[in-house]
């Protein structure tokens, strides 16, 4: 049933203090988990340069990994370096809290005229607030309403990451500033979006265009393979090379073509040895975990005597999302197939979208252990072919997706720090939560030998041994504080391209 909310289940079972969740069954994203897969790295070289002044590995060492039945979902993990996880900390903690950003305790906001109207329900957006105490101590911030020149300075002038004003910072926003009672974003409430986060925005964007061209083009490799050793044992005849491709499948009959046409009825797309997939006439896709061959999810193959006709369809993709242009430019695109032919999640991800990415808003989130935010959707912007960016720092987590309404469960997954969520296509619209920030022996639990690296220990060399570059970051006396916030709490950095107003 559509309506039957089938995420705050899975979302209390997993924010639940007792009992505990099982963390063992978590979606591990690592190579050869279950239910992942892997994206073949691109060949090309880039410049190390542009990577390593930004804490990122060369892309070489990124695994970029789609997850099954969400398409338009990847997870890249291995992009940063530990100095550079290290060096986005330390901007989440030392410039991103402050003005001409808002943040949740001052909402001070030289530079824009609208600040005075942020409700106290903006306080603290889905994030669950823990105690009343600290509810309060929020309140009677704003009605002190004192100019925190710098938060952090406040921070380690004020007692370290214990301190009440560390734990208050949940939430700061850059660029366009998201109203939370409203949900819009308007002109008179943005500044400008910090450079630096911009550029690395527009480098993770752009490499991740590189991995889905790659995958692209080995898929096209494969399909040339395949085509070349049908056409050595088929007979000729007058269909195109693809149409040659398909001709040994199961076509529907051929009345359905013909009422097909300007109907509503249903047609199937039936490929041989793979389920089939249902077409709605109007550009609806019924599976709403849209797991299988993606070909089969935009096309039917109708006879009507002798011929073929193929017929295209705009179709919402998983969950409901209108994909239209994404889908019908880019169909190549569209899913490779594992072995088990279950697609995997590039559907609908346009390469093109990921190069022109340009990053106008961010939300830092601020988390404690023990604190979640509420399943939500982020609908408030203007675009939605530009995919949502959301890098995970500091303590690990569990990460709910689910599908377009709250009737598909989601699935749950472990995030470490360095991993950056990319929700795009289809999954770009998809609920999601965090409903567990997790203490070092719940991490224990969901660790696993898949899952290395707790807190960093060592950092190691701080630029790059090749190319000489590295974060311009240096080691100061109150890094260890930086580290020890790191160590103790999670950071999100959650970038949006927001479009035309
Ligand atoms: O913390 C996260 O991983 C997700 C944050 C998020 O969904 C948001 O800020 O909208
Ligand atoms: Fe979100």
């Amino acid at each position: 049933m559509a309506d039957e909310d089938n995420f705050r289940p899975v979302f209390k079972y997993y924010k639940s203090r007792e009992p505990r969740p099982d963390l063992s069954r978590l979606l591990r994203v690592a190579s050869g988990e279950p239910g992942v897969h892997l994206l073949e790295p691109p060949t090309q070289s880039l410049n190390c340069k542009d990577f390593c002044a930004l804490g990122l590995h060369p892309p070489t060492q990124w695994q970029v990994f789609a997850v099954h039945n969400h398409p338009g979902l990847l997870v890249i993990h291995g992009a940063f370096t530990p100095q550079g996880e290290l060096f986005w900390t330390a901007k989440c903690l030392t410039e991103y809290p402050d003005s001409p950003n808002i943040n949740n305790i001052t909402n001070i906001t030289s530079g824009i005229s609208t600040h005075d109207n942020i409700p106290n329900t903006q306080k603290n957006r889905g994030h669950d607030a823990g105690s009343a105490t600290e509810m309060s101590n929020l309140s009677k911030n704003e009605e002190d309403n004192c100019a925190h020149e710098s938060w952090w300075k406040d921070v380690v002038n004020g007692g370290g990451v214990e301190s009440s004003v560390c734990r208050e910072l949940r939430w700061s926003t850059l660029g366009y500033h998201h109203n939370w009672e409203t949900k819009v974003y308007s002109e008179d409430r943005r500044s400008a979006f910090p450079p630096c986060l911009s550029r690395l925005s527009s480098v993770i964007a752009s490499t991740v265009a590189t991995f889905l061209r790659t995958s692209k083009l080995s898929k096209l490799q494969k399909r040339q393979k395949s085509t070349l050793s049908r056409s050595q044992t088929t007979s000729s005849n007058n269909l195109s090379t693809f149409e040659n491709e398909q001709r040994d499948e199961p076509i529907p009959n051929s009345n359905d073509t013909v009422e097909d046409e300007g109907s509503n009825s249903r047609q199937f797309a039936t490929r041989s040895g793979r389920k089939s997939r249902e077409v709605v006439e109007d550009g609806g896709c019924t599976d709403l975990n849209c797991n299988e061959d993606a070909e089969a999810t935009y096309e039917t193959r109708m006879s009507n005597g002798n011929n073929i006709m193929r017929k295209s369809y705009e179709f919402n993709c998983a969950n409901g999302m209108n994909l239209t242009k994404a889908v019908m430019n880019n169909l190549d695109d569209f899913g490779d197939v594992d072995s088990n032919t279950s697609a995997i999640g590039i559907h609908g991800l346009n390469a093109e979208d990921f190069d022109e990415f340009t990053a106008e808003a961010a939300i830092v989130n601020y988390y404690l252990p023990g604190t979640s935010l509420c399943p939500h959707t982020d609908h408030s912007e203007s675009i939605y072919t530009a995919p949502l960016l959301s890098i995970s720092l500091g303590r690990p987590c569990v990460f709910l997706i689910g599908g377009r309404d709250k009737s598909v469960p989601p699935s749950a997954l472990a995030l470490r720090s360095g991993d950056v969520v990319v929700m795009g296509g289809a999954a770009r619209l998809s609920y999601h939560a965090v409903p567990l920030v997790c203490s070092t022996d719940q991490w224990q639990q969901m660790a696993g030998p898949q899952l290395p690296r707790g807190p960093i220990e060592d950092l190691g060399q701080l630029s790059c041994t090749s190319c000489g570059a590295g974060p311009t970051w240096e080691l100061e006396k109150n890094d260890e504080l930086i580290r020890q916030y790191f160590d103790m709490y999670r950071i999100n950095i959650n970038v949006r391209q927001v479009g035309k107003l």
